[in-house]
């Protein structure tokens, strides 16, 4: 491993030290900083985003310039600083290898490459192929976004990348995440989650927004700014908020609105749900924002993605909280790039999530009682 010799020797010495007290302390290091800079872009892309810049993929969704660019962000530091590790990534590069993708493909590079320069913040590395004069190639960009194309599995070490979670919330200016995960061996050991539009504190809208949520196991979960500073420990509080109410998608199209209301009318909760798009929902609910996260499907085959529920699943499990299928089991993640057959998310503190899982489970023999009837 030359690229450990080559390191000077003090960095040899903080570097294991710091490893010792924290497994995966590099990789939280790295993870953290990627996410750091892909928010960056995304957030700058946002202001400058213009009509032409989104395509609408094979399943409808849409794909911004701010998604591939985040991706081979994320990807390039990934691979300068784990080489061998495999990555499961939502985008591809197909259509921007075409000839029809050259503008589009152009206007990525260039966010790419003006993220991948800037000036080395705190506890950045030169190692990691950041920083000025740092430019890369367009070959080697569509490669790193292509190298997200891992197809997952029960073996190995692999990171998920979804460098834009809840795209839709992007396009209209609200919430959005960008999300980074590590597996290994189908175990989420650590769970990063940029959310650039969030408010850091919502009794506090004076502090302004910008929040990244980290989780590693048996670690804890804590919420610090974009820049790192103030990072606070999140633990889901044990007592019920005196407001129950449920986190949902925006998007009625991702998770059915109904069945959660038919769920909240059988745990006789009054308040209306707080609708956000993303993994965002998870970050709310770790530090104690809404009581529960309910994502039932709403229709035939769709499959949910391990980049969309990795990074979220260790944070509410290192917050304290307990996150579900509907029928109780754990998420898999080591079933390929999707969940498989685990059917809908439950995520909710302790006590909290043994209660709603019992109302799914009531709403979803309803269901079909009315189904067959
Ligand atoms: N039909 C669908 N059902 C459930 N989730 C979907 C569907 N289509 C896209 N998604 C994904 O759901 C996630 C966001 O859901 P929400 O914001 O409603 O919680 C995103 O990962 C989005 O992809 P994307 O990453 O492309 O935005
Ligand atoms: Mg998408
Ligand atoms: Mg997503
Ligand atoms: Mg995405």
């Amino acid at each position: 491993m030359h690229h450990v010799v080559r390191r000077p020797f003090l960095r040899q010495i903080l570097h294991r030290s710091y490893s010792m007290s924290l497994p995966y302390a590099t990789e939280k290091q790295v993870a953290v900083a990627a996410v750091r800079r892909a928010c960056h872009l995304t957030s700058s892309v946002f202001n400058k985003l213009v009509k032409n810049e989104t395509l609408t993929k094979g399943d409808k969704s849409p794909v911004t310039v701010g998604d591939y660019a985040a991706q081979a962000v994320i990807s390039t530091i990934l691979h300068h600083a784990f080489p061998s590790d495999f990555i499961v990534g939502e985008e591809d590069a197909a259509e921007l290898r075409e000839e029809s993708g050259a503008g589009l493909r152009d206007r990525i590079i260039a966010l790419a490459n003006e993220a991948l320069t800037g000036e080395l913040g705190l506890g950045d590395n030169v190692e990691w192929g950041i920083g000025p004069g740092q430019e890369k190639t367009t070959e080697q960009l569509l490669d790193a976004i292509d190298r997200g194309n891992h197809p997952g599995g029960r073996t190995g070490r692999m990171w998920t990348i979804d460098p834009i979670d809840g795209t839709k919330g992007f396009l209209r200016g609200e919430q959005y995440a960008v999300c980074l995960s590590l597996i290994v061996d189908a175990q989420v050991q650590l769970g990063v989650i940029g959310c650039p539009n969030l408010l850091v504190d919502p009794a506090e809208p004076d502090l302004g927004r910008g929040v990244i949520f980290v989780a590693a196991k048996g670690h804890g979960a804590e919420q610090m700014r974009l820049s790192g500073a103030n990072p606070t420990p999140l633990k889901i509080p044990s007592i019920l908020p005196s407001e129950f109410s449920f986190l949902e998608s925006v998007e009625a199209a991702h998770s059915s609105h109904s069945f959660n209301d038919r769920v909240s009318t059988l745990l006789n909760i009054t308040h209306s749900p707080v609708r956000m798009d993303s993994q965002a929902k998870y970050g709310c609910l770790a530090r104690g924002q809404g009581a529960a996260y309910l994502r039932m499907p709403t229709g035939v085959g769709y499959r949910e993605k391990i980049w969309d529920h990795a990074p979220g699943t260790i944070l509410v499990e290192e917050a304290g909280g307990v996150v579900t299928d509907s029928r109780g089991l754990p998420l898999d993640f080591g079933l390929g790039r999707t969940l498989g057959e685990n059917f809908g998310v439950i995520a909710g503190g302790l006590g909290v999530h043994a209660r709603v899982l019992e109302a799914v489970q009531t709403a979803g023999t309803e269901q079909e009682a009315k189904a067959k009837a």
